[in-house]
């Protein structure tokens, strides 16, 4: 058994994958509230739970911290993921969250946090069906405690108190393939500072291409060019809402957002999260939207150099500025506000501009997951209208 863990869970099973007699939907019935086991699952002896509120300064530093130096690395050590502060208060405290779904492993005797796992809320839409889910993300085991078999019971944590709320399915995301990806999506990378890129050794200097001729290439616009673009404000929303919930049913999975969640996830938060629109100068319509939030990356082992400062696009729609001039837009922006890269995955229509605003496909691949939700079979990236930070 390959999957020791994963074979025990409700989700797809690579045994079924081309079954099209297996019903899209649930796999297994929700249970009685009371049928939930009510105590926390059992860790080994060391260890305790805990439950962590991240809006507590302290303990956002330990969450920080942790996850600074213990987080997600690309698969050649170059990077590692450096989540802020800030940037985790907005993940985690959206509309409606559960700080009992914020979940740390403590050493009972130092109080050390050395593992983490979250789950947020989140109303996404399958096909025709809304689906009340779980986004789990941030699993996190210290580099000393791997292989150790803590995952599982994070998981089967985080799943138990999920239910706890009357919730039976979940979305998550991850580099790994695990039973059984509804989608696997490609990341893609603009460079905005060549030099760097290239001293960090992620981007090499093209055969024939001398450094002037490579900054050449990518030089942007010194401001953007789109007519009534400007930056996301409050009195927006209702709009942008209307403009977004429109453009993402065309997708069959993606968020049923309302004028809540659009405030939380899409009103410019500095440092987090930036979104711009186009309004249009004589009937003041919102005809367009893009957005992208800021991940930093540790770069590891550099002597020059140790941050990458990284904008990935979020949410993005066109209905009259052509999609491709609106995120040339959102290059523009993002070179002025000195990002080092623009990643971008191939979900949406993403890949329409990928090639022609010079993204180059990254390595990497990132698989998207439903918990307890069959799909009948795999989806394109461009089916997928969901962005998971
Ligand atoms: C109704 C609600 C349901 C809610 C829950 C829904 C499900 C949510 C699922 C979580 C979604 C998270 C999404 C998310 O956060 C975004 S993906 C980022 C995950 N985090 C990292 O990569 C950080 C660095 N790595 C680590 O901290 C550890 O390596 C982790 C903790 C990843 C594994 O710790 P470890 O010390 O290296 O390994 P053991 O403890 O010995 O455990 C080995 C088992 O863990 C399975 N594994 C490995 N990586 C996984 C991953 N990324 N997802 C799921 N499972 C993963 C692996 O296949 C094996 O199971 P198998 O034997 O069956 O193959
Ligand atoms: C320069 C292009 O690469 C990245 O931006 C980057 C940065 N930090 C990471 C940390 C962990 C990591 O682990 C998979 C990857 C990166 C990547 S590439 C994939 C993310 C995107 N786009």
């Amino acid at each position: 058994t390959r999957h020791k863990f994963w074979e025990t869970q409700p989700v797809g099973q690579f045994k079924d994958i081309g079954d099209t007699n297996l019903p899209e939907g649930p796999i297994e019935p929700p249970t009685l509230l009371s049928e939930v086991k009510q105590e926390p699952y059992n860790l080994p002896n060391l260890y305790e739970w805990i439950n962590c509120d991240i809006s507590s300064e302290e303990m956002c530093n330990e969450v920080y911290s942790l996850l600074a130096n213990n987080y997600v690395e690309d698969d050649e050590n170059m990077f590692r993921f450096n989540y802020s502060k800030e940037f985790l208060r907005w993940a985690l405290q959206p509309p409606g969250y559960f700080r009992t779904w914020h979940i740390g492993v403590r050493v009972k005797s130092s109080k050390k946090l050395v593992a983490f796992i979250t789950g947020i809320p989140a109303k996404i839409r399958v096909r025709d069906e809304v689906v009340n889910m779980a986004e789990i993300n941030f699993l996190c085991v210290h580099k000393k405690l791997r292989s150790k078999r803590l995952a599982p019971v994070m998981i089967k944590e985080v799943t138990r108190r999920v239910h706890l709320e009357n919730i039976w399915q979940a979305a998550y995301t991850a580099g790994v393939v695990l039973p059984t990806p509804i989608a696997s999506c490609q990341y893609w990378h603009r460079t905005l500072n060549p030099k760097k890129l290239i001293d960090v050794g992620f981007s090499r200097l093209g055969a024939r291409m001398t450094m002037s001729r490579t900054i050449k290439l990518y030089k942007l616009p010194e401001s953007t060019v789109t007519p009534g673009f400007r930056k996301m404000e409050i009195h927006d929303v209702p709009a942008v809402t209307r403009l977004l919930r429109n453009y993402l049913s065309q997708f069959v999975v993606a968020p049923d957002f309302d004028e809540n969640d659009v405030e939380h996830w899409l009103l410019p938060e500095e440092n987090v999260v930036d979104s711009y629109l186009v309004e249009s100068s004589e009937t003041h319509e919102v005809t367009d939207f893009c957005s992208f939030y800021t991940l930093p990356s540790t770069i590891l082992g550099n002597p020059n150099y140790s941050t990458l400062k990284a904008a990935y696009s979020f949410y993005n729609v066109s209905t009259k500025t052509p999609l491709l001039q609106l995120m040339n837009d959102a290059l523009i922006v993002a070179k002025q506000r000195d990002y080092d890269v623009f990643n971008a995955l191939d979900v949406m229509e993403n890949d329409s501009f990928l090639k022609e605003l010079k993204f180059g496909p990254g390595d990497g691949k990132l698989h998207y997951y439903l918990y307890n939700y069959r799909i009948r079979q795999a989806l394109k990236p461009s089916e997928l209208g969901l962005v998971l930070l």
